[in-house]
């Protein structure tokens, strides 16, 4: 769907990205994975089109459409969790009955009339994955999805991702969990300080060493195996 071919992007100060080149494949769950300042929010505001490197390119195979759930999102607090799927469903151009399965979906039907204020933080954050569901667009973009939620919705939440795989979709999400990524995704791309330490299929990516599991991997390649 996707390369990057050494891709660059530099900040006054740091470094976001380092001669990043990676490929991602259409039709898969993808974990962005890294540690903090990896990089991996970088990537996405390049993906998303939102900044442009300094060097290097993303060469896109096919451009999808993509629908983007942020890390943090400030909802206008006196909106109801009805009325801000409303505003974003009129500008998606999608019916009442789609915004009806979606709230069902994040388990906030019942509480659509409530106004966002009141919502607790994990609460907000599926609505704020209720508005990344809302749209066909084909490339679903997530910066840190499991902020703010508890172990059930972590589950219902791979549920979710499955779904999308299911009906076609690509899912690109990031993450500084290794094990959620292992559990979840097909493919990984894995940062480190701005360059890229694995990309691939996450069973091949393993089956070419002797780790069992991604965090054993990653440890061995910073050089912090036991
Ligand atoms: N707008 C910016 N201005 C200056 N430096 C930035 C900016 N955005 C990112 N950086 C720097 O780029 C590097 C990568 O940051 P980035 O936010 O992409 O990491 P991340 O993997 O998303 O980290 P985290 O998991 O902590 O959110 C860091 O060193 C960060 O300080």
């Amino acid at each position: 769907m996707v390369e990057g071919k050494s891709l660059v992007k530099k900040y006054s100060e740091h470094q976001g990205l380092l001669d990043a080149s990676f490929t991602l494949n259409e039709g898969r769950i993808i974990a962005l994975a890294g540690g903090n300042g990896a990089g991996k929010s970088t990537l996405i505001r390049l993906l998303i089109g939102e900044e442009q490197p300094n060097g290097g390119e993303l060469h896109w195979v096919s451009v999808p459409s993509i629908r983007y759930m942020p890390d943090d999102v400030n909802f206008p607090p006196a909106l109801t969790a009805e009325e801000i799927l409303q505003l974003l469903g009129s500008l998606k151009k999608e019916s009442a009955k789609e915004r009806e399965k979606v709230l069902k979906r994040v388990g906030l039907w019942d509480y659509r009339k409530q106004r966002v204020s009141q919502f607790s933080k994990g609460m907000r954050q599926r609505l704020n994955l209720a508005q990344s569901l809302l749209g066909k667009e084909q490339l679903l973009i997530m910066d840190e999805p499991t902020n703010g939620l508890d172990i059930l919705w972590i589950a219902e939440l791979k549920q979710i991702l499955q779904e999308q795989k299911e009906q076609g979709k690509t899912v690109l999400f990031s993450t500084h969990l290794l094990s959620f990524a292992e559990e979840l995704a097909d493919d990984i791309l894995l940062l480190h300080n701005g360059r890229v330490l694995m990309n691939g299929a996450i069973q091949d990516v393993l089956s070419e060493t002797s780790c069992e599991h991604l965090e054993e991997l990653f440890m061995q390649r910073i050089g912090l195996a036991k």
